[in-house]
């Protein structure tokens, strides 16, 4: 597979380059004889783990809902040398999860290894996310993650065979996501599930480790992400890919088969004894702190909104503390008495930042 970025030049050097595509660390045919369980394994990160989990001889079953863009990966992915099978399913819904599971029995075996690399995201400010929007990311991206390995731990308890889960998580667990609340609960959330399942299954003998991606642009990327992306565009009337490697550590941004070279290490047998850790592969973006601190610009003036107006669209709370003041809730209300109108815009305020954007989190 082609590379979606070309790594460019500058005058310090960065990071160096990885190895071309077609290389691997890890022996030929580790993977021979060993089922893989990809979600989301039709697009971008998780296609590139998925193509290299086959080049190494896997299985493979790649899992997600939308039909058209499995049958095109599961054609590219086959090329690679393995089998591969496609199966829709919605990673929210329990029964089909389970269903998915005995497909893949059916056609190849218990899957050895799951990686859970489904997920939803865009970025909104919290204060205008519906509960509808935070259940999307979450349900998706934490409870999805959950069923699969619930699915997957329960059928080798009941085999007594040994597996390895790997969940794709975000640098955001660990600094939280301005901008990205749902998603970086979410990904908080399976950061603790991985730690948790390592320890509560380790004695059945499944590994459980976390994986995380650096900024790693890839052409299957929603509108939404990579629009988050593109606001970088024109600071240093650069092109996008140049601007975004300025904006990290390495230079460079990472090129997803670096991710799957990670995968494949963790799921093989030299990392047995690594259990319940998460690995990151993101150029040290995430630790990144500047000398000086820039200034703090809040989420909406980064995602380009018009100030907040409070309390729309929260019809029981209308009229207490907008703009007008107008209609405010008598103190003994169940809603309690109104409060003051909302707190004026402190974005020129000086204050300590993280000098890392929610690049590739
Ligand atoms: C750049 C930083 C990256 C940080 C690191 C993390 C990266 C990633 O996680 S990248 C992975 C991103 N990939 C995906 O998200 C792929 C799958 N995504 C989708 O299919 C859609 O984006 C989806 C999540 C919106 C689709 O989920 P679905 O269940 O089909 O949801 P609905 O379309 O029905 O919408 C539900 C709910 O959410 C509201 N909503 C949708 N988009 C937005 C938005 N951009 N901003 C605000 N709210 C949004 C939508 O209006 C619905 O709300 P209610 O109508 O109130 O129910
Ligand atoms: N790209 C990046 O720079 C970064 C990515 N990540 C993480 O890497 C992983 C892969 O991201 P990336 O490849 O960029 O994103 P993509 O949008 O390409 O992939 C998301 C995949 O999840 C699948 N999916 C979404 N919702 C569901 C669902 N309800 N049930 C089953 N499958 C679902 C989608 O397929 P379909 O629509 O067919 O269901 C799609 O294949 C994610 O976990 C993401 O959070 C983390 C940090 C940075």
């Amino acid at each position: 597979m082609a590379d979606d970025n070309a790594l460019p030049g500058r005058a310090l050097p960065g990071l160096p380059g990885p190895p071309p595509p077609g290389a691997s660390a890890l022996p030929p045919g580790t993977y021979d004889g060993t089922v893989v369980l990809v979600t989301g394994g039709g697009t971008g990160l998780g296609k590139a783990i998925a193509a290299e989990f086959a080049r190494l001889g896997a299985d493979l079953v790649i899992a997600s809902r939308k039909e058209d863009r499995l049958k095109a990966a599961r054609d590219e992915l086959t090329a690679l040398g393995g089998r591969v099978t496609a199966a829709i399913c919605d990673i929210r819904d329990p029964d089909r999860v389970a269903e998915v599971f005995d497909a893949a029995g059916e056609a190849y075996g218990l899957p050895d290894v799951l990686v859970n690399n489904a997920a939803a995201n865009f970025p909104v400010p919290a204060e205008d996310m519906s509960p509808g929007a935070w259940s999307a990311v979450v349900d998706t991206t934490l409870t999805g993650t959950f069923l699969m390995t619930r699915e997957f731990g329960r059928r080798h308890l009941a085999a007594g065979t040994p597996g390895s889960i790997i969940d794709v998580g975000a640098s955001y667990a660990w600094t939280g996501g301005p901008g990205f609340a749902h998603s970086a609960a979410a990904k908080a959330g399976v950061k603790s599930l991985v730690e948790t399942l390592a320890v509560e299954w380790g004695p059945y003998g499944i590994q459980v480790n976390g994986l995380v991606p650096g900024l790693m642009p890839h052409g299957d990327m929603t509108a939404e992400i990579r629009g988050n992306l593109d606001r970088a565009r024109g600071v240093h009337d650069q092109r996008p890919a140049d601007d975004m490697a300025a904006r990290q550590p390495a230079l460079r941004v990472g090129l997803p088969r670096e991710l799957g070279w990670a995968a494949t290490f963790l799921a093989s047998p030299y990392a047995r004894f690594i259990t319940g850790h998460t690995l990151v592969v993101d150029g040290a973006n995430w630790q990144r702190r500047g000398v000086v601190s820039p200034p703090v610009t809040t989420v909406r003036e980064q995602l380009g909104r018009d100030p907040f107006e409070p309390f729309k669209g929260c019809p029981r709370r209308e009229g207490r503390g907008s703009p007008a003041g107008a209609e405010e809730a008598p103190a003994d209300s169940p809603v309690g008495p109104a409060r003051p109108k909302a707190r004026p815009n402190r974005s020129a305020e000086p204050g300590a930042a993280r000098d890392s954007g929610a690049d590739g989190q």
